[in-house]
């Protein structure tokens, strides 16, 4: 038997850094809003780990989604096995969460294969400890986030469509956070703040302006969307680019108008993620 699951992609609808630990990470303040697109991970019961994910260069030992698998393994003991294919859609190194979000899948899905009733609690530990995106996808609720984007407080945005534009380069988190014009000063705001109407406009993507000063495509993305849809931003430290839309017609008009080099994709917001809605089915 096969379990079948979703991996869907996050926007950070906002990005503030508004501080740096002692260890080096930078303290941040964001909106996660999950959305209704993503991966896909197919669970096959079986004696041994096995990967199976063309989309994914590299070895399968560092991929995500064995490293989920693995860690599970070494906290609980378990010796059972699993084959996974991996369907990948979300660009890596995107700012769209599709590893972390792969990671969250695995650790739900071998939870549920392996019949180890971890609680939700102990799952988002264990994915902290793959990466600060991780647990927002374990919770599986779009959420305002503090600390690295550990400290989350789910919130209920309202529903809506937006374009998402892949300008094919790949961002290494590392080289926006490393960069000295980063700025790393934003004043610390509250969710109540955040979810007005009124301080909206005033949010922004902290990472944005180095983003498209390291990388031509990602400033040319947004010049583009933001001439043909309106008011865009982008997510996570790039290479993504999204704004919102009125109806589901208008991202498709706008696929049909993209440029040959970039890859986009249509989707609604979700307030609960379409894996726990799965898992709950
Ligand atoms: C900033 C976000 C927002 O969603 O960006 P995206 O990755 O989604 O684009 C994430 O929290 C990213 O978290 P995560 O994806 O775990 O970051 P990693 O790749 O592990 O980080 C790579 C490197 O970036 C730096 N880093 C990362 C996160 C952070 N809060 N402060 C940092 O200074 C560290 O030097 C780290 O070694
Ligand atoms: N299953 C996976 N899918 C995508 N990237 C992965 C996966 N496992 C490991 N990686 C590595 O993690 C990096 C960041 O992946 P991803 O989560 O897609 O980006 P971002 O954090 O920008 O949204 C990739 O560049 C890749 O090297």
């Amino acid at each position: 038997m096969t379990l079948s699951l979703p991996a869907p992609a996050k926007l950070n609808l906002f990005l503030h850094i508004t501080g740096r630990r002692a260890d080096g990470y930078h303290e941040l303040q964001t909106l996660f809003q999950l959305l209704d697109h993503g991966d896909s991970l197919h669970f096959t019961a079986a004696d041994e780990l096995r990967l199976d994910s063309p989309g994914v260069p590299g070895r399968a030992e560092d991929n995500l989604v064995w490293r989920a698998a693995r860690l599970l393994q070494q906290h609980t003991g378990c010796r059972r096995g699993v084959h996974i294919r991996l369907e990948k859609r979300l660009p890596a190194g995107g700012g769209v969460g599709g590893g972390s979000s792969d990671a969250a899948t695995t650790l739900l899905g071998l939870n549920r294969l392996w019949s180890l009733g971890l609680s939700l609690d102990e799952l988002a530990g264990l994915g902290l400890s793959l990466g600060a995106d991780v647990p927002v996808f374990v919770r599986g609720r779009s959420a305002f986030a503090e600390g690295v984007g550990e400290r989350l407080h789910s919130v209920e945005l309202p529903l809506q469509w937006y374009f998402v534009l892949d300008p094919g380069v790949h961002v290494a988190t590392g080289k926006i956070f490393s960069d000295q014009q980063l700025t790393r000063n934003t004043p610390i705001s509250t969710v109540a703040a955040v979810l007005e109407e009124a301080t909206w406009k005033a949010l922004r993507n902290d990472c944005e302006p180095v983003a498209r000063r390291l990388f031509p495509a990602i400033d040319a993305a947004l010049k583009w969307l933001g001439t043909h849809a309106g008011e865009s931003r982008m997510t996570g430290t790039g290479s993504c680019i999204f704004a919102a839309l009125p109806s589901r017609q208008h991202g498709e008009k706008l696929l049909a108008q993209l440029p040959p080099d970039w890859k986009g994709f249509v989707a609604r917001s979700c307030n609960l993620s379409p894996l726990h809605e799965a898992l709950a089915g």
